[in-house]
């Protein structure tokens, strides 16, 4: 019997679960997310995930309370710690700008085709990155990556100037999206009032989180520039790592000088046992995505945010502003509950009064 279930997932389709975001820090909800969808996926019998990948988002990005890349990526180190599946891609935080998540799809997409299709001798495995997952070319089926997100991110697609159309297409068309339910969301009523979600909806997983845990990253940067506890709530050595570098305006009493010279240290061991994971550009390989004039920030300010086609008041905002994650506190700006007629949903309307604060 168990001989005929392992063969039976022998023959699934293959996927690969990628959460793109701030993780200003990584919270056990970033991780959960991931193992909600793999138990989703694989209960159902329905694919094989072979991997889960975080890629936190560049530092132009712009958003309140981001902490240095260098920072978010040793968190995310610690938090996967305990994970035999999920990895860090730093290569997001590496290019010269923020990248639009569609290209971050399409780099790790081609990667892993690449990494796939190419003869099993190439490539020495110190020039593996290390986000791929391992055992991938057991089979030569084809992989696909999925951008895997709780429903606020896919309810930030109707941000006015956030996500151009087109992308948003690409990604639902090309891809797929996995989406986890959060307290109060309604993705649902969301994809059936996009034409583009609705038109793609097969490729749409929409999840329920029957254990909803309302943690965000801005609430823990919230109590921690309170001075109030976080213990549970996050990861002990994300915890102590925030307490060691006095990120998030972490209350004094919890940093002492004798502590502070870590951070170097501990960012050059991160560095040292992750140089295998960039390689220098011209020997990455071969992409099929566009290049880096793709990204807001290289095009003309007036474009900057604005991937939508509207001079709305929150866009003419945006431009003043400098990185693209502002636009969440740009809908602050405007105290109202609806954007050009769109109705926010409660998550949103919590979320931007959260970031509003920390
Ligand atoms: N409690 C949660 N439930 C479901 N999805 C979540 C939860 N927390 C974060 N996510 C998802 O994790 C991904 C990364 O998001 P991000 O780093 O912006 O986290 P966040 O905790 O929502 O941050 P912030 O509070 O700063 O906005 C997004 O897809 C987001 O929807
Ligand atoms: N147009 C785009 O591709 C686009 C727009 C806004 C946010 N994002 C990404 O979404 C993720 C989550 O952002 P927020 O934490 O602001 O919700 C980040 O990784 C960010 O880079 C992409």
């Amino acid at each position: 019997m168990s001989g005929f279930i392992e063969e039976k997932s022998f023959m699934l389709p293959r996927v690969a679960l990628i959460a793109c975001g701030c993780f200003s820090p990584p919270t056990p909800m970033h991780m959960r997310l991931f193992e909600i969808a793999r138990d989703y996926f694989e209960l159902r019998g329905t694919h094989k995930v072979v991997g889960g990948i975080i890629s936190p988002t560049h530092d132009s990005y712009g958003k309140k309370g981001l902490a240095p890349a260098l920072d978010r990526c040793a968190m995310i180190k610690l938090a996967a710690q305990s994970s035999n599946w999920i990895r860090l891609s730093d290569w997001e935080v590496h290019q010269p700008q923020w990248m639009r998540t569609k290209a971050v799809l399409h780099y790790h997409q081609n990667y892993l085709n690449n990494y796939i299709n190419s003869p099993y001798d190439e490539e020495p495995n110190e020039l593996l990155p290390g986000w791929l997952p391992p055992g991938l070319r057991e089979r030569r089926d084809p992989i696909r990556l999925k951008l895997l997100c709780g429903a606020d991110l896919l309810e930030s697609f109707a941000v006015p100037g956030l996500w151009a159309d087109e992308d948003i297409e690409e990604i639902v068309a090309n891809h797929g999206l996995v989406v986890i339910t959060r307290c109060g969301s309604n993705p649902e009523k969301f994809i059936f009032d996009s034409d583009i979600l609705t038109k793609y909806q097969q490729n749409i997983t929409l999840i329920t989180n029957w254990v909803p845990n309302e943690v965000s990253s801005s609430l823990v940067r919230r109590l921690l520039s309170r001075g109030e506890s976080v213990k549970y709530l996050l990861d002990d050595m994300v915890l102590n790592y925030i307490k060691r570098q006095g990120l998030y305006n972490v209350k004094s009493k919890y940093i002492t000088d004798a502590v502070r010279p870590d951070h170097l240290n501990f960012n050059r061991a991160y560095m040292d046992n992750n140089k295998n994971a960039i390689k220098p550009e011209s020997e990455q390989p071969e992409q099929l995505m566009e290049d880096e004039s793709d990204s807001p920030l290289r095009q003309q300010t007036a474009r900057v945010f604005c991937c939508g086609e509207s001079s709305r008041t929150s866009t003419k905002l945006l431009l003043s502003r400098p990185g693209p994650g502002q636009a969440v506190q740009v809908m602050t700006v405007q105290s109202k509950d609806t954007i050009d007629g769109l109705e926010q949903s409660q998550p949103k309307k919590q979320k931007i009064a959260k970031v509003q604060q920390v």
